[in-house]
């Protein structure tokens, strides 16, 4: 999960990009960077940092133009170290193409190949999303037919990028001297939504990936993308849109209601904030039924994230909700750092115990999620140093027992700490002396309570669905080997493991 904006405006944009990026801050904290359109000329700056370490004054006044995108990177794919890899991404044919991207592409290997085979582009970097940048502008090329595109050909080129591309795609791009185009893939399950108001010269419009930058923008909400829909505001400012996909279906991620999104951000027609509320309802619930022996005394979230889900679980247990932990507000989330070694030290110097709330007392520390079992393993032991009698732990979610491929950093097995764990196997390695877990179909339905229209989810973190129907065991374990032995990236190694991947989606007709 990334974070991506743009915005078509009448006046500069470029402070409205800066600040829109500094509300999806905390879905990337990698990399930043923006595009502004200035006639036929795009200005870019993008870094490796934070948005407040990555742009200075000089950067933001070389900035110029009334329309831009911009990108806060969570590396999925590709390497997360490297500059070269931020976003957005250029390239010069046809007119000039810049986009962001959101989400992971899982046959990117197939089609940085055809790219080059087929297509004649040459990708440099280890990006998907650059890949995907290739994809958009060779159907361009295609469509357009050296003519200048209209709404109709560009949509004709998001309806090639979805047949060539699979995976999780939400997507902003600016092409040269025509407009601003945004599109989501036929699943949806990366979030995109779009923002209008009116200004003195007309109308203005944004496409974000949570609905809170639109209000910290001071837009109005106009409605999510759909699946498989793409939208285009061309330069004169008019507002194109059209559903590009032949077959789609709305398979928003679950994981966005329960970690990724801000709480103050409606996604998909749901409050983010209310459905936390009720995860945190059904959690009591299942402790009322099934662990009613045990003894709380207090319950204490884990900051941030659960915090919505804590409170209403105290509510309706009737038991004391206390702040038992202090977050440091300089510290980052700790789940979307890169390298283990850097989470770990982090969750120690974000969160420390308050002694009285902890002292001889039977505690219930509430989390969002167990994935790596990072954050739990420590805290759980700092409930302990503190003085606790008994410390139970609940999730609001259920057990991350398999690899995310849409735009979640965790794509082995071996890290997920519930793979191949039953729940009292968890409880010991985390130290808790009970482990209380949502069941799957409690959370989605306290997603889907909130927009009946919602049949489906991707929860395959949860369930090992992958909706894409490309996800082979042969592709999980390939993925697994890249990661486990990083120095398969160079030399040989990697040309083996890239044509076995080549293998796998040649296989599978990718
Ligand atoms: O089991 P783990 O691998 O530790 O992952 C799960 C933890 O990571 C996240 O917190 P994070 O610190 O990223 O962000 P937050 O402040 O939004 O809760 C999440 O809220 C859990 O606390
Ligand atoms: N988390 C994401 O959306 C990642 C986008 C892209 N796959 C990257 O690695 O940069
Ligand atoms: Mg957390």
């Amino acid at each position: 999960m990334c974070g991506i904006i743009g915005i078509v405006s009448h006046s500069p944009v470029n402070q409205l990009l800066y600040d829109g990026l500094l509300v999806l801050q905390h879905r990337g904290q990698d990399a930043a960077g923006i595009v502004t359109a200035e006639g036929n000329t795009f200005h870019m700056h993008k870094a490796n940092g934070l948005v407040r370490d990555v742009f200075r004054t000089r950067d933001m006044r070389n900035l110029l133009g009334n329309a831009g995108i911009g990108h806060v990177r969570y590396p999925t794919a590709g390497n997360a170290a490297s500059s070269a890899e931020a976003q957005p991404f250029y390239v010069n044919s046809p007119f000039g193409v810049v986009l962001g991207h959101n989400g992971n592409l899982t046959n990117a290997d197939q089609l940085k190949e055809d790219l080059f085979r087929l297509d004649l582009r040459h990708v440099n970097t280890s990006s998907d999303s650059e890949v995907l940048l290739n994809v958009l502008a060779h159907e361009l090329v295609e469509v357009g037919n050296s003519q200048r595109l209209n709404p109709e050909r560009i949509f004709k080129a998001v309806s090639g990028v979805h047949r060539r591309c699979k995976g999780a795609y939400a997507v902003v791009a600016m092409i040269a001297g025509h407009g601003l185009l945004a599109f989501r893939d036929p699943y949806g399950i990366r979030p995109l939504i779009i923002g209008s108001r009116q200004s003195a010269e007309g109308m203005e419009y944004m496409v974000a990936s949570e609905s809170v930058a639109i209000d910290a923008l001071d837009f109005k909400i106009m409605r999510d993308v759909a699946p498989g829909e793409a939208i285009y505001i061309d330069e004169a400012g008019q507002f194109h849109s059209m559903q590009c996909a032949q077959q789609h279906q709305y398979y928003p991620c679950i994981f966005e209601y329960v970690y990724l999104a801000r709480p103050d951000s409606v996604i998909d027609g749901v409050s983010v904030y209310e459905s936390r509320l009720r995860m945190g309802e059904s959690l009591a619930e299942k402790i009322r039924r099934d662990w009613s022996h045990l003894q709380i005394d207090v319950v204490i979230p884990i900051p941030d994230t659960s915090r919505p889900s804590a409170l209403q679980l105290a509510n309706q247990l009737g038991l004391d909700y206390r702040e038992g932990f202090i977050k440091n507000r300089y510290i980052g989330r700790t789940f979307i750092m890169p390298g283990q070694a850097m989470r770990k030290k982090s969750v120690r110097q974000k969160l420390n115990a308050i002694g009285i709330e902890f002292k001889g007392k039977n505690v219930l520390l509430v989390d969002d999620s167990i994935v790596r079992g990072t954050t739990s393993r420590e805290i759980v032991q700092m409930a302990r140093d503190a003085g606790a009698r008994q410390v139970f732990f609940a999730s609001a979610a259920p057990p991350v027992r398999f690899p995310n491929v849409y735009g979640i950093d965790m794509p082995t097995r071996q890290e997920l700490l519930a793979t191949g764990r039953n729940d009292a196997e968890i409880a010991r390695e985390i130290g808790a002396d009970a482990l209380i877990y949502q069941d799957i179909d409690s959370l989605i339905d306290a997603v889907r309570e909130l927009n009946p229209g919602l049949l489906h989810f991707d929860a395959s973190c949860f369930n090992g669905e992958y909706v894409t129907g490309d996800i082979s065991e042969a592709y999980l374990a390939l993925i697994e080997s890249v990661r486990c032995n990083p120095g398969m990236k160079d030399g040989k190694d990697m040309d083996t493991l890239q044509l076995d991947l080549n293998l796998v989606a040649g296989g599978r007709g990718g």
